[in-house]
C-alpha cells in the first residue's frame, strides 16, 4: 500500500478523474477528504466506495471559485482527519465557446474555477503542511492544453497552462519545506467535462486516431501516475510535468 497512513486531499471528487484518484488513494491506504458543488449523488458514490476499502471519508460541498472554500475544506480535513499530506487540485470546467464571441461571463467563471481557485486551495493545503512540518505532496491535473491549444478552449487552455506554471513556482517556493508540486497533463480522458464534445462521432474519432495507445483515456488511467507523485516512491521529484494522454502529444503525423 503506498499511501498507507496518508491524508489525501483532493478537489472535484464527485466525478471522473478526481473520482478516480480519490478512490485509488484510499486503495492505496490513505484517508481522503474531497470537495465537489452541485453533484451530490456523485459525492455519495465516492464517499462509499472510500468507505468501502476500510479507510475514512470526508466529502465537502463548495465553490472552489471562492477563496473561503479553501480555508474551510483544509480546516473540516484537518478537524476530522488530524492532517494534510498530499492535496491534489483537481476540479475544473471547459464549457467549450467559440472565440470572437466570448462571454466574459464564461471567461471569467473558466479562470476562477480553474486557476484562481487551485491557487487559493494549494496555497491553504501549503500553509497547513508547513505548519504540521511534515512536508508533502501537492499535485495539480493541467493537460495537454497546457502544451497545445483548442479552437473552442481559449478561456481554458491558459488556465491550464497557468497550472503547471503554478507547480513549477510553488516548487521552489515550498522545497526548503519538503514540500513537493508537479503536474499531471491529461489527454482526452473520457468523463462529464466532454460528454457533448464527444457526442461528436467524428470530433471522436479525431481524437481516437490522434492517440498511438489506439483509445482515449479513462478516469482510472490517472491512478497510477497520481498515486506515484503521491507516494514517497517520488520523494526526489518536484517540479515535473507527467503527460498521461496515450501518446497523442507526440503524434504530428
Ligand atoms: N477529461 C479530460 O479529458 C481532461 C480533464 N482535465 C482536467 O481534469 C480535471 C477534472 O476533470 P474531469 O474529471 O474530466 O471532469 P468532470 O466534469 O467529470 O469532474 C469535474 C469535477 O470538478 C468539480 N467542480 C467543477 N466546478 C467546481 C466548482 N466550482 N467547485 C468545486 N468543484 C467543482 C465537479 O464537481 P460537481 O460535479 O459536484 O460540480 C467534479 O467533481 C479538470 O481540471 C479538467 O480540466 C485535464 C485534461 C483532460
Ligand atoms: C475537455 C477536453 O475534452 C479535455 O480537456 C482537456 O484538458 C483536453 O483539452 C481534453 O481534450
Amino acid at each position: 500500500m503506498l499511501l498507507k497512513g496518508k491524508t489525501v486531499m483532493v478537489t472535484g471528487g464527485s466525478s471522473g478523474i478526481g473520482q478516480a484518484i480519490a478512490i485509488g488513494a484510499a486503495r492505496e491506504g490513505a484517508d481522503v477528504a474531497f470537495s465537489y458543488w452541485g453533484s451530490d449523488e456523485g459525492a455519495l458514490k465516492t464517499k462509499e466506495a472510500i468507505l468501502e476499502t476500510g479507510q475514512k471519508a470526508l466529502a465537502i460541498s463548495g465553490d472552489v471559485a471562492l477563496p473561503e472554500s479553501a480555508i474551510s475544506f483544509v480546516q473540516e480535513t484537518v478537524e476530522v482527519l488530524g492532517k494534510v499530506d498530499v492535496f491534489v487540485s483537481n476540479a475544473g470546467i471547459c464549457p467549450f465557446h467559440s472565440f470572437l464571441d466570448m462571454p466574459a461571463e464564461i471567461f471569467e467563471r473558466t479562470m476562477r474555477v480553474n486557476l484562481h481557485g487551485a491557487y487559493y486551495m494549494v496555497q491553504a493545503a501549503a500553509n497547513q503542511m508547513v505548519a504540521q512540518k511534515t512536508g508533502g505532496s501537492i499535485i495539480a491535473i493541467s493537460s495537454i492544453s497546457a502544451l497545445v491549444g483548442g479552437e473552442y478552449q481559449t478561456h481554458y487552455t491558459p488556465t491550464k497552462a497557468g497550472l503547471l506554471s503554478l507547480m513549477q513556482s510553488t516548487a521552489i517556493a515550498l522545497g526548503k519545506h519538503n514540500i513537493r508540486c508537479n503536474a499531471i497533463l491529461p489527454g482526452t480522458i473520457e468523463t462529464e467535462i466532454n460528454r457533448d464534445d464527444l457526442a461528436d462521432a467524428s470530433k471522436r474519432s479525431y481524437m481516437e486516431a490522434r492517440t498511438p495507445l489506439g483509445r482515449l483515456g479513462k478516469p482510472e488511467d490517472l491512478v497510477g501516475p497520481a498515486v506515484f507523485l503521491a507516494s514517497d516512491m517520488s520523494q526526489y521529484v518536484t517540479g515535473a510535468s507527467l503527460l498521461v494522454d496515450g501518446g497523442m502529444f507526440v503524434n504530428l503525423q
